[in-house]
């Protein structure tokens, strides 16, 4: 099967002051991958998707997005997001998750009445993928942070992207039910086959999930198949961060790169 790139990004250089954060990043996503994008605190992950989703310009370099130059790009429903502070809603919080759901088509295709009844047929069917329709009458608020994010997974699900990209989608969610977070991807990516690229600290557990690995310090320091990341000892992967690290290989909900 020939591969199609959906994400193809060259030479792109940022900064938001005088300090280079994201320095000349070659990077193409394929459809059908999931990716994970590791690094330590600061190393630019956050920005990267900032680019990727036309929140931020290059200063340097170009990106394409489903072939399109990003400035040209306007099939936006193609791309689905899961920020990193998505799960923490206060109790107060005035909305039920089925509005939450919908108010991903609404930016997209107007509140038009016309759509609204199709709105609400798609917004049950995105919770019913991440198994949480029987909370779409909850007000948002009332979750478990796991829960609060497997809403906010419909809500990126609503428009029926090719691509989601996540931010740390795991932070706030209780280690027990991480592992159910990680089969919902999978179910995503290879039932479905949505590509997937999350930001995470989790190395331990992304590389037995993701099929690659984007390893980042302002530039990429490492990108390949999540197997051959394993095989990476500290001293290797001291390397690849510049500066020293400690990976724990095992089902840890947090590797200790930042700790160093
Ligand atoms: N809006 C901003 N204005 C100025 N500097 C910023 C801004 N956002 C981020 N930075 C800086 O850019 C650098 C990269 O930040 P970024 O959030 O992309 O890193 P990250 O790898 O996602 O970090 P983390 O793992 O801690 O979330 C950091 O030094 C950060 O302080």
């Amino acid at each position: 099967m020939k591969q199609k790139p959906m994400v193809e990004m060259e030479q792109v250089s940022f900064k938001y002051e005088k300090e280079w954060v994201v320095k000349d990043v070659d990077l193409s996503i394929y459809e059908g991958q999931f990716l994970g994008l590791v690094g330590p605190n600061g190393s630019g992950k956050s920005t990267l998707i900032k680019l990727m989703l036309g929140l931020a310009r290059p200063d340097r370099g170009s990106i394409r997005l489903f072939g399109e130059p990003i400035k040209k790009f306007d099939q936006w429903e193609e791309v689905g997001f899961v920020s990193q502070k998505a799960n923490s809603f206060n109790s107060g919080f005035p909305a039920t998750v089925l509005e939450v759901v919908k108010s991903g088509l609404v930016s997209r295709m107007g509140a038009f009445s016309f759509f609204k009844r199709k709105h609400k047929e798609k917004a049950l069917e995105a919770l019913k993928t991440v198994e949480m329709e029987e909370f779409a009458g909850s007000n948002i608020g009332e979750l478990s942070g796991g829960q609060q994010q497997r809403v906010f997974i419909a809500r990126a699900l609503v428009s029926d992207p090719s691509l989601v990209i996540l931010d740390e989608p795991t932070v706030g969610v209780d280690a027990k039910h991480v592992t159910a977070f990680y089969d919902l991807l999978g179910k995503l990516n290879k039932e479905q086959g949505i590509t997937l690229l999350m930001v995470t600290h989790d190395i331990g557990t992304i590389t037995n999930h993701a099929t690659h690995v984007v390893c980042m310090n302002k530039s990429i320091h490492f990108h390949g198949a999540s197997e051959d990341y394993k095989e990476f000892d500290d001293d290797d992967l001291n390397e690849l961060y510049g500066h020293s690290v400690h990976q724990l290989t095992h089902n840890h909900s947090h590797d200790e790169v930042n700790r160093s």
